[in-house]
């Protein structure tokens, strides 16, 4: 169940009721108090700032039920969600303070002509003078937010910039959020290419199939720096990361196992590729009008390459008519579309990656009790197969080295490198992933794909540590 956190300003009638009352109003309607903060104390009335985890469903009875409660002035509710992207998640800070004219002299004019003048004659020197060296494009376009679909680019930003976040924590990346104003495939390609010269990587995110896979392939073929489609290869580097580890949970073979991915679109395509890549045999895509089967004619090259593969098989039917005896099931469509009772068909010690956002193909609380090993994209369950595990790492890793291009080597490595974070030792079925606070992931990561860019002879630049 969705949890949110709440701040509840009140305003008690110290004739009428007690603290006591109002805790146990808010717990009697399903919020639990996680603190309290007295915001004007009085011998008649005070003002209190309540904060209290609710579920979603149960923060309007909160809310309702304090309003009811005579004695209790409701002053106002805010979300801390909502709180925390006011004014928005990120900023630009100088790398030194400019003190003094001699400082202004060299930061600026003159002595910055200098500088620029060295990279005009050297134009590799942009890495060495230049942010960028550490700096990628967060580009969208706002079609495929999340699991919300086309909601524009304006409505895009708050997760581009929890991306330039992430990138800057966990991997010390300078991100920036670029979201575009048009969905056509030939002014993306145009924009992003115009405006790459301050980039040391591109990272795509949340653009809609099957426009991205053009973009993508067209930016990888005209730019010489990493394009990354977040969507597709993070989330299939994460994914197979998860199974490597689930399938050792489960004492099964990837060679063996059946697998069902619904949802062939950005997410969907690249996990099918790197399963296959990974040795994958027995696949069944799905989408919304049902299986892609081997043999099949579909309007998508993306679609058609993978019915013409032979582990893909050739029975047709929706989700629930191909689920039966599956032993994994890999979920990047759309929330809510499987139930227990469809989960019970799939064979026993079955791997549920539930990954649509932010709600999942199947209630986590419902399937949990059927499946041996559960994953979701949340953070508010075990197993967050998420794509936050793979992004900072491999582009740290690509800007290390000056990678060309991010290649599939590349992300194999990556998937290894997360899967092993998880020991033998600690593996189980809550623990198949590490956390995104697990400082071993970046690292690992970083190093993995800066060792097979080298041996791809992708890497245009030795780091230290590898010399
Ligand atoms: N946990 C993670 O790290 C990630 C999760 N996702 C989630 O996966 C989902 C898909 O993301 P993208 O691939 O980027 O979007 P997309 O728009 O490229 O692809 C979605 C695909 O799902 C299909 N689809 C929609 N409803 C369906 C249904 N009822 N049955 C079968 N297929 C259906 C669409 O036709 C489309 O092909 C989103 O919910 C997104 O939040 C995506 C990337 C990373
Ligand atoms: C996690 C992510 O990138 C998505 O859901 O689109
Ligand atoms: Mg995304």
């Amino acid at each position: 169940m969705a949890h949110t956190s709440i701040i509840l300003r009140v305003e008690l009638n110290h004739e009428q009721v007690t603290f006591g009352d109002v805790a146990a109003v808010i717990s009697q309607a399903g919020g639990d108090i996680t603190s309290i903060d007295v915001i004007r104390p009085g011998k008649d009335s005070s003002v209190r700032d309540i904060t209290v985890d609710v579920t979603e469903a149960a923060e309007s009875q909160v809310v309702e039920a304090l309003k009811e409660r005579t004695g209790i002035k409701l002053i106002n509710v805010s979300d801390r969600t909502f709180l925390v992207h006011l004014g928005g998640k990120i900023g630009v800070q100088p790398s030194m303070p400019i003190k003094n004219r001699d400082d202004l002299s060299r930061v600026y004019t003159p002595g910055v002509a200098r500088v620029c003048t060295a990279i005009h004659e050297n134009p590799r020197k942009a890495y060495s003078l230049t942010i960028k060296r550490n700096t990628v494009a967060v580009v969208t376009d706002g079609t495929a937010v999340l699991g919300l679909g086309d909601i524009g680019p304006h409505a895009a930003a708050p997760v581009m910039e929890g991306k330039a976040m992430l990138f800057k924590q966990l991997a010390g990346v300078d991100a920036f959020p670029i979201c575009l104003d048009t969905k056509d495939t030939e002014e993306i390609i145009r924009t992003v290419k115009a405006i790459s010269p301050i980039f040391g990587g591109i990272n795509l995110e949340d653009i809609g199939s099957p426009r991205c896979f053009e973009i993508e392939t067209r930016l990888s073929e005209e730019l010489d720096i990493p394009v990354f489609h977040d969507d597709q290869h993070g989330t299939a580097v994460v994914v197979v990361a998860g199974l490597l580890n689930a399938l050792k949970v489960v004492g099964k073979r990837i060679e063996t196992v059946r697998i069902v991915v619904n949802g062939i679109g950005a997410a969907g395509v690249s996990i099918c590729k790197m399963l296959l890549a990974a040795g994958v045999t027995r696949l069944v895509p799905v989408d919304r009008d049902g299986a892609i089967v081997n043999g099949g004619t579909y309007p998508y090259p993306m679609w058609q390459w993978l019915a013409e593969q032979p582990q893909v098989e050739g029975v047709s039917g929706s989700l629930k008519e191909v689920l039966p005896g599956a032993d994994v099931f890999i979920g990047v469509s759309r929330g809510g579309l499987l139930n227990a009772e469809d989960l019970q068909t799939m064979a026993p010690d079955r791997i549920v990656f539930a990954m649509a956002n932010p709600k999942p193909e199947v209630d986590p609380e419902q399937a949990l009790p059927h499946v041996r090993v559960l994953g979701t994209g949340r953070s508010d369950y075990p197993n967050q197969i998420n794509n936050v595990l793979c992004f900072p790492g491999i582009f740290r890793g690509a800007l290390d080295c000056r990678a060309r291009r991010i290649n599939e080597p590349m992300k194999l490595a990556a998937a290894r490198a997360i899967a092993s974070v998880v020991t033998e030792k600690e593996l189980n079925e809550q623990y198949i992933i590490p956390s995104i606070f697990n400082e071993q992931v970046v690292t690992k990561v970083r190093h993995a794909v800066i060792e097979a860019a080298i041996l791809t002879g992708v890497a245009r630049r030795i780091p230290p540590d590898f010399r």
